[in-house]
């Protein structure tokens, strides 16, 4: 489907190459943006990489193109991340959305093959304000711009930035679609971890192994990462891999994945989750997290503008230590809905939104940000040991001596 917008053509065909055959419907609450490049044979050369953004509000922003050209269609969410541009873009939550880098210099690093977060790049398009002229590391395989060229991603620069940012603090919107069921694998499973040993900052702490069953409701590689390093032999399922067939596994844990789009669009993985819980210690992050809140019974709601950067301060509220966090939602887990014996762990100290929950009873732990980082600081890998210290008690209980009748 097609439509007409201040001049430009909008068509939604793009989305549905990400999301197979399910295309995203314009409604009045999605924030509809263009990205066009004129790369029409005979323009002069300097109109060549003329871009615009055009908001709901009716906002049109100039811009210069690179990466793949077309338009496209989308959500835009601010990042206020200072490095890690490749692990953001290849991040499977952001499907759908347009990522804004605060950070007015990306690029400079170029990409290599290494810090890729998922096999494909999922979002709708990336918009900087200042594309480096070059690339200097080391480890730089290929400039941003042929990195989203070759995967048909649109990028624009020379856009202002601060300004739009300024605008969506004021605003919020989403689109309540299925976005996981695209982006999730397809077959269950084994992991593989392919991590050289030169980033290991943890090398395999655990002398005892846990099979973890992940859900990928589109996973970031750096949770199987971490999760690998601390000993975990991993069968990685899709979305819609039933609960029954989780538990005849007979896993060791169970962990519900990051993902992208509104939780309440995903009703079969609120059952599944529900499924599961109670019967083998369990760990939600971000998509998991929310999913695990509604399981239980709580309601989650959409945030104004989200949270997404590598600077977060949470206070986990059992230590009263401060981490600084990475982050990369629009939706939270309202607490007050929660049943009574779920405690709210953690909190966002930018807005005191629930960032963490446990269920001491039901050996279920959750958090709303990214304790694996990628990018962004390691302050919340201890996450990993504690899901780690559930499974062990866990495994040393069932070894308990049963006591006889006798
Ligand atoms: N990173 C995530 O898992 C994001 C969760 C959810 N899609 C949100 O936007 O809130």
């Amino acid at each position: 489907m097609a439509t007409k917008a201040l001049g430009f053509s909008v068509t939604l065909s793009n989305l549905s190459n990400h999301f197979g055959s399910k295309s995203l419907q314009p409604t009045s609450k999605v924030r509809v943006f263009t990205l066009r490049c004129s790369a029409v044979k005979g323009e002069r050369p300097w109109k060549t990489s003329d871009a615009r953004l055009i908001l709901e509000d009716g906002s049109i922003w100039k811009a210069k193109s690179f990466g793949a050209t077309g338009t496209q269609v989308g959500e835009v969410v601010f990042n206020t991340s200072l490095t890690g541009y490749q692990e953001i873009l290849t991040d499977p939550s952001y499907a759908g959305q347009f990522v804004l880098m605060t950070n007015p210099h990306i690029g400079n690093t170029g990409v290599n093959f290494d810090d890729e977060e998922s096999r494909q790049c999922f979002l709708a398009g990336l918009v900087i304000r200042s594309l480096s002229i070059s690339t200097s590391n080391w480890r730089c395989a290929e400039t941003l711009g042929d990195y989203l060229a070759k995967r048909n991603i649109m990028g624009i620069y020379d856009v202002d930035t601060r300004a739009i940012t300024r605008r969506l603090r004021e605003d919020g919107s989403l689109i309540g679609v299925d976005l996981i069921s695209g982006v999730s694998c397809k077959t269950p499973h084994e992991w593989v971890d392919k991590t050289k040993q030169e980033w290991e900052f943890n090398s395999k702490v655990s002398h005892e192994t846990f099979h973890v069953v992940a859900y990928d409701f589109g996973i970031k590689q750096n949770i199987l990462r971490r999760l690998a390093s601390y000993g975990c032999k991993i069968t990685v399922v899709p979305s819609t891999w039933p609960a029954s067939e989780t538990l005849k596994m007979k896993p060791d844990g169970v962990l519900f994945s990051n993902g992208p789009g509104d939780p309440s669009a995903v009703p079969y993985a609120v059952e599944t989750v529900r499924n599961i819980l109670g019967k083998v210690p369990v760990f939600g992050i971000c998509m998991g997290h929310q999913l695990l809140g509604q399981a239980l019974g709580g309601k989650t709601f959409k945030m104004k503008f989200g949270h997404h950067g590598g600077n977060h301060p949470v206070r986990n509220l059992r230590t009263g230590h401060v981490e600084i966090s990475a982050q990369n939602h629009n939706y939270a887990v309202d607490p007050a809905t929660l049943p009574e014996g779920v405690e709210v762990t953690h909190i966002n100290l930018n807005d005191g939104s629930c960032a963490g929950l446990a269920f001491p009873t039901q050996r279920i732990m959750s958090l709303q940000y990214h304790p694996e980082a990628s990018p962004g600081p390691h302050d919340s890998d201890y996450a990993f040991r504690e899901f780690l210290n559930l499974m062990k008690r866990e495994r040393s209980k069932k070894s308990e001596p049963q006591l006889s009748a006798v």
